[in-house]
């Protein structure tokens, strides 16, 4: 549903943050996105719903060819691709249903927006959302009210509200404990399970790209050095990605409780933390 061709982006700095990326991805399909900081992973996914304009090359989602579109035509092309942040961008001042609903902009136009007033069928799905993101109390609460972990249940259900087809997740762990992060993993697994949602999660945390994606691509200065299933990562590839001296160290700042000794060797360090509570 979602198909980059030979993407290519280039800062006006003169970094080359992408080069000749390919990737197609199928609906439905999880997909975590890894690689070493300034391996261009937040490029790729902002190329995608157009924040950063790519250098050259194409994006199809479906029948659309998103590098031509702009206006209103860019507008409702991004309406199926929801964003969700590392740090939520919720509105601290409003309520988690102000905040839920605003991901109907996109659709309802300013002023009804601007009056908050929603369509009623908006309202009665942002109440579903809300009771399956497991905040069915919380919704006159202050979004400045919330932990982490609810913050982040709320970005996850504005996302939802918009209907999209493709989801951008961007570091959405990278702010949460490591208890929290597998349930909020494990929730975005479980809704692109039960809508058929593909989406695109830039994560640092190596096992739990492991424990919740179907796919695993590694990114390095731009380029995939690695696509496969999350089983198939094992340290060569580690090593081709993080690079020599990095890895294992990110590999056991991921795994968290269950880090093994420092003098295990990489080769018998099991990826996957496992266990998820
Ligand atoms: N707005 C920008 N202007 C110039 N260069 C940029 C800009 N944003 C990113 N870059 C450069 O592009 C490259 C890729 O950056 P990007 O943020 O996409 O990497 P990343 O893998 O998401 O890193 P991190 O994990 O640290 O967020 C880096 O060299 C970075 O310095």
């Amino acid at each position: 549903m979602l198909t980059l061709s030979q993407v290519t982006k280039r800062y006006p700095t003169g970094d080359r943050a992408l080069t000749d990326i390919d990737l197609t991805l199928p609906r439905g399909q999880v997909m975590a996105l890894i690689g070493p900081s300034g391996a261009g992973k937040s490029t790729l996914i902002r190329c995608v719903n157009r924040l950063v304009e790519p250098t050259s090359g194409s994006i199809r989602l479906e029948d659309t060819e998103l590098t031509r579109l702009s206006g209103a035509a860019l507008r409702r092309a991004r309406r199926s691709m929801a964003m969700i942040f590392q740090e939520y961008a919720l509105v601290d001042r409003l309520t988690v249903m102000e905040n839920v609903l605003s991901g109907r902009l996109g659709y309802v136009g300013f002023w009804r927006s601007f009056t908050r007033r929603y369509p009623q069928e908006d309202i009665a799905e942002a109440f579903r959302l809300l009771d399956r993101v497991g905040l069915p109390h919380a919704m006159d609460k202050r979004a400045d009210a919330l932990s982490g972990g609810q913050r982040q249940r709320v970005g996850i259900a504005r996302a939802l509200i918009q209907s999209p087809r493709l989801l951008l997740v961007d570091e959405p762990t990278a702010s949460l404990d490591p208890k929290t992060s597998r349930q909020i993993m494990r929730l975005i697994r479980e809704l692109c399970g039960e809508r058929n949602l593909a989406a695109i999660i830039n994560i640092h945390d190596v096992a739990l790209a492991q424990q919740f994606a179907d796919r695993i691509v590694g990114l390095r200065a731009g380029q995939i050095v690695f696509d496969g299933k999350p089983g198939e990562l094992d340290a060569d590839t580690l090593t081709t990605i993080y690079g020599e001296e990095e890895w294992d160290t990110r590999v056991q700042d991921d795994i968290g409780e269950s880090t093994p000794p420092r003098e295990v060797p990489a080769s018998r360090l099991t990826l996957a933390s496992g266990g998820a509570s």
